[in-house]
């Protein structure tokens, strides 16, 4: 392991959920283009990032060295990879090929957002390394800029970078902020396995041309009203309205998703759907004490790993520490972790 020279930067990075998501149809490129609502809620993956200057030899020079830190379970262990496929690793590259220079840093991810989840962990890690390099290397580049190379790295990495509610279209890369002042409450049910975003799509493709007139696949309705209840902030009305196409290929994959969404209910939710193509579910309660409540029942149904109470929406990566603009935290230094200033919200 190379040593680390100067301090780290460390960022903090939500996880999303798809509060409606329409997919059309297979694209030459292989994508779907979506109409999407995403909205990111307080679950965390952490991102932290440290030059490892002196330049490595030609054999290192392609990329950075990635670990996984803190408690890490045998499953994400095996699940996450630290080498070119990480795709931290792709954001680092890609940054460093923006900025001009060598991607002479090591990555250390906490992980909290559960692995090939449907909640985007992999491009909440990309996304915070975005903003943790751009913060280390004291790039200048802009929202835009940012961006742009955040949709190059993955169709769901731009917006947690974005966080809020948006309204995502395009493979979901491209986003229009949702008005939303409300917080709404969440009950998140995890999974002992994970889904493979392809596979998923792949699966969708299959049961639409599979499909008859008697026994269509169903599609979710228009946005627009997805979009007013969100700015009504009123959770019935928003429950009435949850839908994800990717859902009937989530199901079909995983059959078991059938009784889980149903538990979420019976236990109180207001409804409940696949968070993007799963297999974690998120069932909408009316409020927080509601929250905890479904919550306990829901664990002791038997139908998922083990649940998360959450909110949304919250704001996109944040540096939490390391920020050379910023004085340092502890004695003598501001108090609280304050997460610093959100550019991208
Ligand atoms: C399902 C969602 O989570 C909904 O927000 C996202 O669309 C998935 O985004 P993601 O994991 O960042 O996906 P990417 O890494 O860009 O793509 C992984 C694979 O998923 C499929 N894919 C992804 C996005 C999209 N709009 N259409 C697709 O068909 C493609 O097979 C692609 O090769
Ligand atoms: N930083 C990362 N964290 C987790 N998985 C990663 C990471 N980088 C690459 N991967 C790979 O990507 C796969 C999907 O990971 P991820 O946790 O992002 O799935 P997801 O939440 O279902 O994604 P999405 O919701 O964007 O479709 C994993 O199985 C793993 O092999």
């Amino acid at each position: 392991m190379l040593s680390a020279v100067g301090p780290p930067v460390t960022v903090r990075v939500p996880a999303k959920i798809n509060l409606h998501l329409a997919v059309g149809d297979l694209r030459a490129d292989g994508y779907h283009d979506l109409v999407t609502v995403f909205q990111a809620l307080n679950l965390f993956d952490e991102i932290s990032v440290v030059s490892t200057h002196p330049r490595r030899g030609a054999d290192h020079a392609d990329g950075p060295d990635v670990e996984l830190l803190g408690d890490v379970s045998e499953a994400d262990r095996a699940a996450v990879p630290l080498d070119g496929s990480n795709l931290v690793w792709k954001a680092a590259v890609a940054l460093a090929e923006v900025a001009d220079r060598e991607p002479d840093v090591r990555i250390g991810i906490r992980k909290s957002i559960p692995v090939a989840g449907g909640m985007a962990g992999g491009s909440a890690d990309a996304a915070g390394t975005l903003l943790a390099l751009s913060t280390l290397w004291r790039l200048d580049l802009g929202r835009e800029a940012l961006m742009q190379v955040a949709a190059q790295v993955g169709s769901d990495v731009a917006f947690a970078l974005h966080g809020g509610t948006a309204l995502g279209t395009g493979r979901g890369e491209n986003l229009v902020p949702v008005l939303s002042r409300h917080t709404f409450h969440w009950v998140v049910a995890l999974s002992d396995h994970g889904l493979s975003t392809p596979t998923v799509f792949g699966e969708l493709d299959r049961l639409r041309a599979a499909a008859t007139a008697e026994s269509p696949v169903r599609r979710v309705g228009d946005v627009e009203p997805v979009l007013e209840a969100v700015a009504s902030g009123e959770a019935r009305s928003l429950a009435l309205l949850l839908g994800n196409d990717l859902q009937a290929a989530a199901v079909s994959l995983d059959p078991g998703l059938r009784r889980t969404l149903r538990a979420g209910v019976a236990a109180g939710a207001l409804a409940g759907v696949v968070s993007g193509s799963g297999p974690t579910c998120v069932f909408l309660c009316a409020d927080g004490p509601d929250a905890v409540r479904v919550a306990a029942e829901l664990a002791g149904a038997g139908v998922c790993r083990t649940v998360r109470v959450a909110h949304g929406p919250v704001p996109g990566a944040r540096v939490t520490d390391g920020d050379p603009a910023r004085p340092p935290r502890g004695p003598g230094g501001p108090p609280a972790p304050d997460p610093g200033p959100n550019m991208y919200a």
